[in-house]
């Protein structure tokens, strides 16, 4: 398996319509206030009184939120502050209490989640054990049967779909020399490093050439070296016409490529706007503090983390031995 650091970082996707769309988009936000809820010109997704309670906790209590449509906005906050739950919700991953959103001005209330992908609107996953037990091209297969809402393996392998099979096939080889991994097409996933592993999620997103691409964390795991490469890729996805919406906790990510930034905090949208003004945010940096002093730890996870820590120094150690 070859260092993540030998992976290229050159990236052609982009058309010159996309980029002139972005262009357009991005120039439209400058008109956008940089408050909660604030609307956009050309949103793509608009959510409402969106509510998400497990027992007493409320995970999600969004007032109102519009995705600008063909610009890169990155949803931020402390752990715990709902952004996971939010994209589920949004992608039919799970039901909310209360509240309405659309998707291309479409009602999504009770969509199951293939028909949102089959409508555009597509959510990376981190790769699971079962998928790491699959090889790279059999991931893209999943990606494609995905959207189309039938079981990985009815689709894979009954006759009826050998030309639509075909089809996907040469659709992920396409992707796959996009995103650098075409050599790695028959490894499993799970020998992929971490910044191939992101590859693969973004290019298996990509197989139901989805208008919205929303990323789970996509810089998480991956080496410090590789960074610049991803982001070229996701970067790639707005400049060819694609919109994008992506979870992170990598400030320096956010800063470098978001067009827009959203901040959550305990299930709210609590600030809004382009990413140096959102950073500078009284509010934004409470809301950061606060999550530090509310997260003191027990005695026994203090505890833990101490044994952790003095059995790594032993390990390493016995390296320098
Ligand atoms: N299935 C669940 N059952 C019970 N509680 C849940 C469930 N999913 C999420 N929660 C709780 O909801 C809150 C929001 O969690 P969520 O994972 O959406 O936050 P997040 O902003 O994505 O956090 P992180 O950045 O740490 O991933 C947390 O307090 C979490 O413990």
């Amino acid at each position: 398996m070859p260092a993540e650091t030998n992976l290229p970082t050159n990236v052609e996707a982009a058309t010159p319509e996309g980029l002139e769309r972005s262009r357009a988009a991005r120039a439209a936000l400058k008109q956008v206030e940089t408050e909660p809820g604030a609307k956009k010109p050309d949103p793509i997704v608009i959510a409402d009184n969106i509510t998400r309670t497990f027992g007493g906790l409320t995970a999600v209590d969004v007032e109102h939120v519009e995705i600008q449509r063909g610009v890169i906005t990155a949803l931020i906050g402390p752990n715990g502050a709902g952004k996971t739950t939010f994209f589920n919700l949004l992608t039919g991953f799970d039901r909310p209490d209360t509240g309405s959103w659309s998707f291309n001005g479409t009602s999504l209330n009770k969509v199951p989640a293939y028909k949102v992908a089959r409508m555009g609107m597509v959510r990376t996953f981190q790769l699971t054990k079962v998928l790491a037990k699959l090889t790279v091209l059999e991931n893209m297969r999943v990606g494609a049967t995905r959207q189309r809402g039938e079981s990985f393996f009815s689709a894979m392998f009954a006759p009826l779909w050998r030309a639509e099979e075909e089809a996907n096939t040469e659709k992920a080889n396409h992707l796959l020399e996009r995103f650098l991994l075409i050599k790695k097409r028959e490894d499993f996933a799970g020998e992929l490093s971490g910044g191939q592993r992101k590859l693969l999620e973004m290019a298996r997103a990509l197989m139901a050439d989805p208008e919205l691409v929303m990323l789970d964390e996509p810089m998480a795991g991956v080496n410090p070296a590789l960074k610049q490469s991803l982001l070229g890729h996701v970067k790639s996805l707005r400049d060819e016409g694609r919109t994008v919406l992506f979870v992170e906790h990598d400030m320096d990510m956010v800063r470098d490529i978001s067009d827009w930034v959203i901040v959550m905090a305990q299930g709210k949208v609590i600030a809004e706007g382009p990413p140096d003004s959102v950073m500078g945010d009284q509010r934004v940096i409470d809301a950061y503090l606060g999550a530090h002093h509310d997260t003191a730890l027990t005695f026994e996870e203090e505890e833990r983390i101490l044994a952790e820590a003095e059995k790594e120094l032993e390990e390493e150690a016995e390296s320098n031995d």
